[in-house]
């Protein structure tokens, strides 16, 4: 069985300070244990997440990494800084990477390598723009970033990975997917990941929809089949909403 994700991308919101004070209300109220629960934090607030989150099952992650070990790349920070200091996951491949800081199919690639050599959890971003979806090439463009994503990646690491389908055009708009349309495209990157590898591997990757989430209309995300879960980014800084998000995936039926 899939346990369901609901990850939180802050993107570039929260100080420190904001961070904490978004934990602390989150603790005062309780979260449902049988899903996993993950914020996606600016870098600066990790490390005081890491520490807040402790005994809570909230599993903290990064928004991106660099594929490097280590070496002259300024302003870049490695996988092994991460887990250093306890982050658990890591979005590669998010499409605002993409389209203003030059992220490729390459680059994400060896993003997603290093990260689950040093045991991070790579949250894997896909997704179409809307003149892509307009022609017509969803399910090809999406098709071809999963195949040069995972290039190279055994069954074990695939098995491991989280895959997010965002329609670029959905993010940040107030204009979410139908679910239908998520339900069709995610059970298609299923389909090519029980190509690429096998059905049984293809059954235990969790994929999740991103694009304009909310309290209101997870619930129907959530009732397709091939959803294990959301990316969250606006209805994910604040509590009360992240917590909503989460009691929705609790009560969601099993999948797998
Ligand atoms: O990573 C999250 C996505 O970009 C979705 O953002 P959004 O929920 O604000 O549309």
């Amino acid at each position: 069985m899939r346990i369901p994700v609901i990850a939180g991308n802050w993107k570039m919101h929260k100080t420190v300070k904001e961070a904490l004070s978004f934990l602390s209300t989150l603790r005062s109220g309780s979260l449902p244990g049988n899903v996993e629960t993950v914020i996606c934090a600016p870098y600066p607030a990790l490390p005081a997440l890491v520490e807040a989150a402790e005994e809570t099952g909230i599993g903290i992650g990064a928004q991106n990494l660099h594929w490097a070990e280590e070496g002259a790349y300024t302003g870049e920070v490695s996988a092994r800084m991460l887990t250093d200091i306890g982050v658990r996951y890591t979005i590669i491949g998010h499409s605002e990477r993409r389209a203003y800081f030059a992220e490729t199919d390459e680059s994400v690639n060896r993003k997603g390598k290093t990260a689950l050599k040093h045991g991070l959890v790579p949250i894997l971003c896909v997704g179409e723009s809307l003149e892509e979806r307009e022609s017509g090439k969803t399910k090809h463009v999406v098709r071809e970033q999963i195949l040069r994503a995972l290039d190279g990646f055994g069954s074990e690491e695939v098995k491991r990975l989280i895959v997010a389908y965002e329609p670029v055009w959905a993010i940040g708009t107030g204009r979410a997917s139908t679910a239908e349309d998520a339900g069709e495209v995610i059970g298609f990157v299923r389909r090519t990941i029980a190509d690429l590898y096998d059905q049984q591997v293809a059954a235990e990757v969790r994929i999740l929809y991103g694009g304009s989430v909310k309290p209101d209309n997870i619930g129907s995300f959530l009732a397709e089949a091939d959803i294990d879960g959301a990316l969250v980014g606006g209805a994910s800084l604040d509590p009360e909403s992240f917590r909503q998000l989460v009691a929705a995936a609790a009560s969601g039926r099993e999948k797998g």
